[in-house]
């Protein structure tokens, strides 16, 4: 799977953590920075990189670090087609995709451990959009409130 990540200067060094584990999982990563943790980012550039890498770069997935998570949610779910959901739990990152077809994972940098942020991005990448009826009703009513339908 290409997964895209993206961080602003409070995701670093958790960006780096995940990329690396991303790659050992085989996956391609485009890497969209940012790798300086003074770099004074706005996190909603990067949720606007991150959307623009899954929309229309190829990316199936992303992955949005900023401080708690919060910001980057709030700012990538602006996104048409945008599926964001801050996690800080294993089950939330895989049925967020299962049920919901979330398409950006948001982690903060400031909240999470490395370990947990590293079982959270395992969970959501091994998952899968079950397709199931009732989950596609509910989708169909967002893309309806967002426009798209
Ligand atoms: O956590 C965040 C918002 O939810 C932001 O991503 C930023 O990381 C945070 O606001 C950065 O704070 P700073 O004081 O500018 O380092």
């Amino acid at each position: 799977m290409k997964v895209a990540v993206s961080a602003d200067h409070a995701g670093v060094p958790m960006n780096e953590v995940v990329i690396a584990e991303l790659r050992k999982l085989g996956h391609e990563v485009l890497d969209l920075g940012t790798h300086d943790p003074n770099s004074g980012d706005d996190y909603p550039d990067r949720a606007a990189d991150i959307t623009a890498a899954v929309l229309n770069q190829g990316c199936e997935r992303g992955i949005l670090i900023c401080g708690s998570g919060v910001g980057a949610s709030v700012a990538a779910n602006k996104i048409k087609g945008i599926r964001a959901g801050l996690c800080h739990d294993h089950y939330s990152a895989h049925q967020g995709v299962e049920h919901d077809n979330m398409n950006v994972l948001c982690l903060g940098g400031r909240v999470i451990g490395t370990e947990t942020a590293l079982d959270l991005v395992r969970a959501f990448v091994s998952a899968k959009f079950t397709n199931e009826e009732r989950h596609l009703r509910r989708l169909h009513k967002i893309a309806v409130m967002e426009g798209s339908r």
